[in-house]
């Protein structure tokens, strides 16, 4: 199990050991909660822990210092980031609360400094100026059409930072219906990594996102019209 992330991503003995902590942790508390519908241990690693590290592929992170992961759920990818780049200061968002009690009880578990967990909807919590143009990077994975996730996204990016959504094989009509959006939000500029997990485990894709500009003060609109009206 521990094989492709440390022939790949070059981890230490103790961060597979956190990795295997994580995954009993994950697989404990599912029993009681909802967490992931992929439960089998090489199935995990690959589809959630070797995927969540592709970002590191695509951003140079030893250079990133405050990431944001939006409906970060059980912890994809921020805590899999966390746990290969510990300098990282992470920020957990996710609007269920059991979700950040699990994400607290795995941040002390693993010995974690630098994690702050938020309880919130990403569209409220980025109208808050702590939080506002405050990161240098802004992850989100199996949250939203990438329109509405920019939305939610984008407020929290610092000018010349970025934002990764990781995407399915199927990405391209996504990226087109968001292209007036990441103009609004941020004159952004656009890349498209596609990569493929191990052991035909499937293709993905990692938009990447450079905010270029601030994102005009009434982003985000309230969910409600979001959801009905895109951008
Ligand atoms: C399908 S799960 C994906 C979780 C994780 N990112 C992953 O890839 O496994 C979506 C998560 O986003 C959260 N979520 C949905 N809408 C949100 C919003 N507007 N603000 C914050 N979290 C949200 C949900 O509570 C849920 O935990």
């Amino acid at each position: 199990m521990r094989s492709y992330l440390q022939d790949e991503y070059h981890l230490s003995k103790e961060q597979l050991d956190q990795f295997e902590l994580y995954y009993r942790l994950l697989i404990e508390k599912n029993k009681v909660m909802n967490l992931t519908a992929i439960t089998e241990e090489q199935e995990v690693f690959i589809k959630h822990f070797y995927d969540s590290l592709t970002i590191s592929r695509v951003i140079d992170l030893t250079d990133t210092q405050k990431l944001l992961d939006v409906g970060t759920g059980a912890g994809f990818p921020g805590i899999p980031l966390k746990i290969a780049f510990p300098h990282l200061k992470l920020t957990l968002l996710d609007s269920l609360l059991k979700r950040i009690y699990f994400l607290q009880e795995v941040g002390d578990s693993l010995g974690f400094k630098d994690v702050d967990y938020i309880h919130g909807r990403a569209e409220d919590i980025a109208l808050l100026s702590a939080h506002r143009e405050n990161y240098d990077l802004v992850t989100s994975r199996a949250v939203a059409k990438l329109n509405i996730l920019a939305e939610y996204c984008f407020p929290f990016v610092r000018i010349g930072g970025d934002f990764v959504a990781m995407k399915g094989a199927e990405v391209e009509q996504e990226v087109l219906s968001a292209k007036q959006s990441l103009y609004i939000l941020g004159r952004a500029s656009k890349e498209v990594h596609p990569l493929t997990l191990p052991e035909q485990m499937g293709q993905r894709n990692l938009v990447v996102m450079k905010k270029n500009q601030a994102t005009p003060k009434k982003y985000p609109r309230k969910a409600g019209i979001m959801k009905k009206s895109p951008l």
